[in-house]
């Protein structure tokens, strides 16, 4: 009996190379998935760059014991999306460093019973979706993580992030082999950073070549997911939920500001492909 035994879907999230949006996209499936009424936790096992707690607003939490492990924190307070029902409790490495700025630099043995006690000892409960945010790379840690996890409960797959600039590269390559070396099913690709949304006219602009995921993941024979744009106003977004609720728009949860960002349908859209892949029957 493990901590993810009532969890229904575990979800990887992974990429080649690090600062493509992983973390990013790791939020706003969340957010995403609760917004269709699931229950959602986020494990962020990147700890050399714990930035889950800062997208979700939720750095200055602590994180509670209880006799059988750690307690996930809410987001949003716990408060639940009105209409769906859905939603979302975290788990970082960045709630137990005293100094946020500090960056892990553990080795190997210390890092792996680091992971494992992340795996076993959070109390996440019953759970539809776990999305678990992966350190970027394809080293012998992260065969050693994706094995660790695999012995402690089923793993629906894995959604690989990249950008247009990486796909050019053997990043991508290198993460698909990975999957097929540890057994972890592709579920999908997405292509970050994939063109620039204008903050005054909302026009998206393709700043680099684009289509360039579709045709990576025609050629891997894996499913292509979408094509998110950057949009700073995800970027100020999350530095509003930073700043300590004094202003007006902080106020309002998380959830329902999502609500509103450009990139929500597109993620919407996105966590649908993520349902019907890991539980066809429920569409
Ligand atoms: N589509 C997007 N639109 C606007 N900003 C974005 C988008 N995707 C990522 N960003 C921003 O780019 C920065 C890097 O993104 P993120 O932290 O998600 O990358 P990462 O791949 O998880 O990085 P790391 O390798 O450090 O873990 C963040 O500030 C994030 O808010
Ligand atoms: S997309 Fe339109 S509004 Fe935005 S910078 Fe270009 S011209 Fe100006």
């Amino acid at each position: 009996m493990t901590s993810l035994n009532k969890v229904k879907h575990v979800v990887l999230v992974l990429s080649g190379k690090g600062g493509v949006g992983k973390s990013s996209v790791t939020t706003q499936l969340a957010l995403s998935l609760a917004t269709r009424g699931y229950s959602v936790g986020v494990l962020d096992i990147d700890l050399t760059g714990p930035n889950i707690p800062r997208m979700f607003g939720i750095e200055s939490a602590s994180v509670l014991s209880a006799p059988g492990g750690w307690i996930p924190v809410p987001v949003d307070g716990g408060r639940t999306l009105a209409e769906s029902g859905g939603s979302i409790r975290c788990m970082s490495l960045g709630f137990l460093l005293r100094d946020r700025g500090d960056s892990v630099v553990w080795r190997g043995p210390k890092k792996t019973a680091m992971v494992r006690q992340f795996l076993t000892d959070v109390l996440w409960g019953e759970m539809d979706y776990l999305l678990v945010d992966t350190p970027p790379g394809t080293s012998d840690e992260h065969i050693s993580l994706a094995e660790q996890l695999r012995s402690l409960t089923i793993v629906d797959g894995a959604v690989i992030v990249t950008t247009p600039q990486a796909v050019a590269t053997a990043d991508v390559r290198k993460e698909v082999n990975f999957c097929k070396k540890v057994g972890i099913d592709i579920l999908g690709v997405v292509e970050n950073m994939s063109g620039f949304v204008c903050p005054h006219c909302s026009e998206c602009t393709n700043v680099f070549s684009s289509g360039g995921g579709k045709v990576l993941a025609e050629q891997y024979e894996i499913d292509f997911f979408g094509a998110v744009p950057i949009d700073p106003s995800f970027v100020m977004m999350i530095e509003d939920c930073n700043s300590g609720g004094e202003t007006e728009g902080a106020k309002e949860s998380l959830l329902d500001k999502y609500q509103k960002n450009a990139l929500c349908p597109i993620f919407k859209e996105i966590a649908g492909k993520v349902v019907a892949k890991t539980s066809p029957l429920s569409q």
